[in-house]
This record gives C-alpha cells, sequence and structure tokens, in this order.
C-alpha cells in the first residue's frame, strides 16, 4: 500500500479533508483528497447533517461508526458536540441490538482484540498484534455471558467492550489510543448463535471451570506485564464469574468491575440524591432489591457500606435490606444462594406469611420497602399495586428500575410518576424523558454506570493508582453531591448526562485525591487536578 493510504486507513492519523495543503504535501497527500480544505467544525457539520438524515436508529448507529472507523478525532468532536443525542444510539439501548447482530453487520474489527479460550498461547500474541506500538492504559474486556439484559452473545459482546470506551473518551476525555477492548470468546450456551452459519465466534458451548480460570489468569497476567500501570476494566460477565474474578484481583491491581462497583456508585449516588430532595436519612431507609444478581448485590453492598460509614454495625445494617430474586425472598435455609446473596438472607422464621413472599406485591405489603431497585430483567414487575402500597408508608418512595435496554426495564419513569401522584423519587437505567405531572416537570435522573465510570477511570489513570479500594469508590459516589438543585420541583436525583464532562472531571478528581491520600498513587504529580487536567485527550487535529 502506499503511503497516502495507509495515512488514511487509520482512524488515529486520518483527518480526511482536513489535512492543510501543507500537511498534504509532506504526507503524500497531494491529489488524493477534494481539494478544498475543511475545518474540523465544517466536517462536523457536513457529517451531522447525514446523520440526521438517516431513518433508524440502527441506520444512525452505522453511520457514527464508519465516522469512527476513519477518523477517530472527528468522531469524538461529533459526539462531544451531541452528548445526550448521541448517547443513546452510540450506547445503551441501541448498543444492544448490533450486539445481537454483530456478526451479521460485521465490516472491521475497530482495534479489538479477541481472545479464544482454547488457545491460551496466543494471548500475548493477540494483545501485541492490537496494540501495535500503542501505550495501552485502560482495557475494557467481557467474555460476553450477561450482556445488559439480553444475555449471553459469545463473541458478538466484543460490541460491549467498544462501547463502553467509546464513552470513556466522549464522557472522561481518555486518550482513545490508549484503550484496548477486549472479547473472551469463551464459546456460547445460545443455540441461534451456534446454528447460524454467518456467526462469527467459535462454535461451542461455554467453557467454564479450571480451564476457564486459568486462562483468565493468564490473561491478566499478560496484559498486566505488557501494558504497565494498566487499569482492567470488566464488562457483562455472568452472575457466578463476575464476583469470582473481582475479588481474585481486586486487592492486588487496578481493576474494576463496572456492573457491580460501577452500578453501585451511581445507584448509591442516586439515592443520596433522592435523600437530599426527600430530606431522608439513609439510616432510616427499609431497601429492597429485586434482582439479586450482579447489579443487585453490587448496589446493595455499596449501600450497606455506606450505612455503616454512617455508624451502624454490620448487623444493624442487614437489617435494613431485603433481597429478592427468583425464589422470591431470600431465606437462609435456601441452598442455592450465591456467596453475595447469603449475607443479605432473611429467617423464614421471622414472617407470618412466608410462603407467600414469592410474589414483589405480597413482599412490598410485607416488609414496607421506601427503596426499590430493580436489576432483574423482568419488565413490567414494578405493577401499580406496588407503587401505590409504597406510597402508602412513604412520603417520597425511591424507586429504580435499572435493567436495561428498554423492553427490559421493571416499570418506565412515567407510570411510576402517574402511579405515585408525582411522589416516587426515579431513575431509570435507560435514558427517559421527563414526565409533567400536576403541573410539576419531573426530570428523571439517569442511574447508569456510564454516568460515573469515565470519571472514576480518568481518576485511576491520572493517579496511576495501584488498587481501585473501597474508600475510593465512596469518594466517587460522594463526589456526585451538590451538583443537583434538589429545591427545584422535579429535580433529578443525579446530574443530567449532558453534564458528564463536569461530573467525570469531579469523579476523577475525588478518587485520585483519594489514592492519593492512601499513598497508592503511583504518579510524580502532587497536584491531582492537575494531573486529572493533564491526561485528558481533547478532538482537535
Ligand atoms: N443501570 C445500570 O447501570 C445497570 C448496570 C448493570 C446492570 N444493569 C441491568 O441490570 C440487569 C441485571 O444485570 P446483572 O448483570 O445483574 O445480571 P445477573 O444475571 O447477574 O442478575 C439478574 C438477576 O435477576 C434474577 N432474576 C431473574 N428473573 C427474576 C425474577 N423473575 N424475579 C426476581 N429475580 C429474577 C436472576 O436470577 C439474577 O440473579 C440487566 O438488565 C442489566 O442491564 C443496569
Ligand atoms: O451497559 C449499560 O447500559 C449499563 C450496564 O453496564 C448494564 O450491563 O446494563
Ligand atoms: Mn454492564
Amino acid at each position: 500500500m502506499t503511503t497516502a493510504q495507509n495515512i488514511l486507513n487509520d482512524p488515529f492519523m486520518n483527518k480526511g479533508t482536513a489535512f492543510t495543503l501543507d500537511e498534504r504535501e509532506k504526507l503524500g497527500l497531494v491529489g488524493v483528497l477534494p481539494p478544498y480544505v475543511q475545518t474540523i467544525e465544517e466536517q462536523a457539520q457536513q457529517t451531522y447533517l447525514q446523520f440526521q438524515s438517516k431513518g433508524t436508529n440502527l441506520e444512525k448507529r452505522l453511520f457514527l461508526m464508519e465516522i469512527f472507523n476513519t477518523n477517530r478525532t472527528l468522531f469524538y468532536y461529533l459526539f462531544a458536540h451531541h452528548l445526550d443525542e448521541f448517547n443513546p444510539i452510540v450506547y445503551d439501548p441501541e448498543i444492544a441490538e448490533t450486539i445481537e447482530n454483530y456478526s451479521h453487520l460485521y465490516v472491521q474489527s475497530q482495534y479489538a482484540a479477541y481472545l479464544d479460550v482454547e488457545h491460551p498461547e496466543n494471548i500475548e500474541t493477540t494483545l501485541r498484534n492490537a496494540a501495535g506500538d500503542r501505550h495501552i492504559r485502560l482495557i475494557v474486556v467481557t467474555d460476553a455471558e450477561g450482556i445488559l439484559g439480553i444475555g449471553d452473545w459469545g463473541m458478538n459482546g466484543v460490541d460491549i467492550s467498544v462501547g463502553k470506551l467509546m464513552v470513556y473518551t466522549a464522557a472522561a476525555g481518555i486518550d482513545p489510543a490508549s484503550v484496548l477492548p477486549i472479547v473472551i470468546d469463551a464459546g456460547t450456551n445460545r443455540r441461534q448463535l451456534l446454528d447460524d452459519p454467518l456467526y462469527l465466534g467459535t462454535r461451542h458451548e461455554r467453557i467454564r471451570g479450571e480451564r476457564y480460570y486459568a486462562f483468565i489468569d493468564r490473561f491478566v497476567r499478560t496484559a498486566e506485564r505488557l501494558f504497565p500501570r494498566l487499569y482492567l476494566h470488566w464488562e457483562d460477565f455472568g452472575r457466578e464469574n463476575a464476583a469470582t474474578i473481582l475479588n481474585k484481583y481486586r486487592n492486588s491491581i487496578a481493576t474494576f468491575n463496572d456492573d457491580i462497583q460501577g452500578t453501585g456508585i451511581v445507584t448509591l449516588a442516586g439515592i443520596l440524591g433522592a435523600l437530599n430532595i426527600s430530606g431522608g436519612k439513609l439510616t432510616d431507609q427499609t431497601y429492597l432489591c429485586y434482582g439479586a444478581g450482579t447489579a443487585g448485590a453490587g448496589i446493595a453492598e455499596r449501600v450497606m457500606d455506606e450505612m455503616m460509614g454512617e455508624g451502624l454495625s454490620r448487623e444493624e445494617a442487614l437489617n435494613h435490606f431485603y433481597m429478592v430474586d427468583r425464589q422470591g425472598l431470600l431465606f437462609d435455609d435456601m441452598d442455592d444462594l450465591t456467596p453475595q446473596q447469603r449475607p443479605f438472607a432473611r429467617k423464614r422464621s421471622d414472617f407470618k406469611n412466608a410462603d407467600q413472599l414469592t410474589d414483589l406485591e405480597e413482599i412490598v405489603r410485607t416488609i414496607r420497602p421506601t427503596i426499590l431497585v430493580g436489576t432483574s430483567t423482568q419488565p413490567g414487575t414494578f405493577t401499580e399495586n406496588i407503587v401505590r402500597s409504597m406510597c402508602e408508608t412513604c412520603e417520597r418512595p425511591i424507586i429504580f428500575p435499572l435493567s436495561n435496554p428498554t423492553e427490559l426495564a421493571e416499570a418506565t419513569a412515567q407510570d411510576l410518576i402517574v402511579w405515585s401522584e408525582g411522589k416516587a423519587l426515579v431513575a431509570t437505567g435507560i435514558p427517559a424523558g421527563s414526565v409533567t405531572y400536576e403541573g410539576v416537570e419531573h426530570v428523571i435522573g439517569q442511574a447508569n454506570n456510564a454516568l460515573i465510570y469515565p470519571g472514576l477511570g480518568l481518576g485511576m489513570l491520572a493517579s496511576e493508582a495501584s488498587l481501585l479500594t473501597d474508600e475510593m469508590i465512596s469518594a466517587a459516589a460522594h463526589s456526585l453531591g451538590g451538583m443537583v438543585d434538589a429545591t427545584q420541583p422535579g429535580a433529578p436525583v443525579l446530574p443530567p448526562f449532558k453534564d458528564v464532562r463536569r461530573v467525570s472531571t469531579r469523579i476523577a478528581e475525588a478518587v485520585a485525591r483519594k489514592a492519593q491520600e492512601r499513598g497508592l498513587s503511583r504518579t510524580g504529580q502532587t497536584d491531582m487536578a492537575a494531573a486529572v487536567h493533564d491526561i485528558q485527550w481533547e478532538p482537535r487535529y
């Protein structure tokens, strides 16, 4: 290939029509581009008009990915200028459709790395090939067993790694050349994929147990060796593996599970925001977790930790929590509880109606929660009866249906506001429009980890922290306090996503300072605000 084509095909170098005449002369590009030299503003204007002409969200996303594939700077310039509009298209919920159809829609690999559990000997070569001469600081890795709420999507899940990293850059200014999206293809149990002649992954059921964990371990060790000061983000692993992997590595390397910790932070911040509006106290709340999997248990643990921070003993704090999963209310005599559920399980003998506590309405009537958080993947399960029943004993119930994507949410914000006659303090996992009820416009916060993981990562990279501790996580949740004017009727419980750049900087500084305070920072910088500022990448030529 000629140099001109190499440059135009490299999305990190390519400026397209924005190459100046001087650059065209120097780089061997004379005559291979249209003659008019555009500014990035002009390119963005032209590209945005094309974007607007697309009929469906899928077409819009595919178009944006075309820009991503050819010119990263232009893509992020556009994303930064249309954050709110692009977020649901680049990321959740539209990303669910492109994951389901990844193999059919495949055009190019987008600098992702594809690891195969059956070939651990290829880990190092793959990572080297994918990184090239780039210095990788951030990896998002998935094995796609639990993509959002849509389950096992095998190799197709690589798109969640690509998508999460796009949000990292747009929301926090992480240098896109320093990131690496990875899928670990451990097989898939989805028949539809195994039978699909166009499926691009390996064709076997999921490999589990010893071989799987040996592979994960070799991957971690290799990545840590090849990429010094790496921050390793795990996404959408299955319920069993997610917590096991995090617990194995959290005390030795800088690592993070988004579904457990990221969701915990954003949901705690949302609850603190809601209590700020209602004037309630966290230690007075009764918390009901509906769907006690990776996210549900992760959130409960974070909220419980916060209660302990406010002075409760572990036993006292646990008393405020109830967990519901497939079996109904979780009791300690059940033999199929996960290690994360077990501490929260209740005594059957404490309930006269224990046999009826398989039904969420009955559970709500019995325990009278003031906070109800849904991470169950079961749509429509937060019913009108449940909401009305919560309102009978609680002035401002906190109700967060967090399951993604759109069609899996436990309730819509609209229904929750109407059924509660404007009393419920609501946040949803996917973006929701505001709801006007009796003249008050209720702005709905988005309790999606995307509001926090970019800032958290920015703080980790800026401070070069060696570990991500619970204290740093708590600092992240608290840093969002005061960003919303709680005195405004209908105010959201979290800052809006359009403010995410500001949110990210706040979180990053709080996290980096905490790392520094605890001696975990490895940067020479002492001023953490400056460290955060200095590391941020801007989309400009
Ligand atoms: N808003 C966010 O930031 C965010 C973050 C992470 C996960 N989520 C969403 O939360 C949901 C769960 O994700 P996860 O990673 O925790 O998955 P998971 O599979 O680990 O957990 C889901 C849990 O729901 C339980 N469940 C299934 N059917 C149920 C029923 N009928 N009643 C009660 N419980 C039931 C499952 O047994 C499981 O324990 C997904 O929809 C995901 O998109 C949202
Ligand atoms: O990806 C999202 O939108 C949030 C979360 O990580 C999820 O798994 O649902
Ligand atoms: Mn996730």
